[in-house]
């Protein structure tokens, strides 16, 4: 469970990014999506939760403990939170892709067997076998974010944040992204994930926190949270192509793609727009 009680953080004491934060992550699904406009303060939030920033005041908790921000907390921190960055090459630091995913583990001091089947695991989970062996420097965009993923992934963590998972990520990529996001859903991890990417995160999100100006200015289910026209203008968020379907044309509100084209009463609603569509 990852608590913020009345969070206010600035980088400078002259003005804040976070203004009284007040989230429970733990309680309303397993995939909660952070979104807003650039400079609303997410990747500002997600530091925050991970002990990079320390909050000017207020309070981060996990699992029922205030955070204290020593190297042996921080450390545990952070094999229980991980975090995956924007941009994959901050975290991905040494030359060969195995090792590289494997500096965690060898960090933790578990013993090579574990290390040895944890990678095999990592690998086989996140279909990268074939870039086990490689150079990460010759790696693409998409390739490197599934390899820095994978140094998070293999730490087991309760918690996994992903910011902007799908940046620079290609059509074939995001899909792959989404597969992989569900995949880790199913085995029982926690996300939380900010992108501007509102397609994306209708179809992986359960729950979302808008915020705007370093504030929360709403939240809700995925099926509510768009509903809140004043909030979405304000952040000024896309709304997700299902969420239009549903308001402006009257069809019913999908919670996905898959179980979009699974209905069978689809192309009945479709006909009836022929034109409009
Ligand atoms: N290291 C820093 N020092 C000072 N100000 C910062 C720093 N990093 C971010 N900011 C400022 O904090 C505010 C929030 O930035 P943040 O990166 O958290 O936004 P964001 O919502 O993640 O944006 P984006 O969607 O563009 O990634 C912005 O006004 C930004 O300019």
């Amino acid at each position: 469970m990852i608590k913020l009680e009345h969070l206010n953080f600035g980088y400078d004491s002259k003005s804040l990014q976070l203004e009284d934060i007040n989230i429970d992550f733990g309680k309303f699904g397993q995939a909660i999506g952070l979104v807003g406009p650039n400079g609303s303060g997410k990747s500002t939030l997600f530091k925050n939760i991970v002990g990079l920033e320390k909050p000017t005041s207020g309070n981060v908790f996990f699992d029922g403990k205030q955070l204290k921000y020593n190297n042996k907390s921080l450390r545990h921190l952070r094999t229980q939170i991980g975090m995956v960055f924007q941009n994959s090459d901050n975290q991905i630091f040494y030359p060969n892709v195995q090792e590289d995913v494997a500096f965690v583990l060898r960090n933790l001091k578990l013993d090579e067997q574990t290390i040895q089947e944890r990678l095999d695991w990592v690998f086989k989970s996140l279909d990268i076998e074939d870039l086990r062996d490689r150079p990460v420097q010759y790696l693409s965009g998409g390739q490197k974010k599934r390899v820095a993923i994978a140094g998070i992934l293999v730490m087991k963590p309760k918690w996994i944040l992903m910011d902007e998972p799908t940046a620079g990520l290609d059509f074939d990529g995001k899909e792959r992204m989404k597969d992989l996001i569900i995949q880790m859903l199913n085995d029982g991890e926690h996300l939380i994930i900010s992108s501007h990417d509102m397609n994306f995160m209708y179809e992986v999100c359960d729950y979302f926190y808008v915020l705007s100006h370093g504030k929360v200015i709403t939240e809700g289910k995925k099926e509510q949270v768009f509903e809140d026209d004043k909030a979405i203008q304000e952040a000024k968020l896309e709304v997700p192509y299902i969420v239009r379907l549903h308001r402006e044309l009257g069809f019913p509100l999908y919670e996905n793609q898959a179980q979009m084209y699974a209905d069978t009463n689809l192309k009945n609603y479709v006909s009836g727009y022929g034109e409009k569509l």
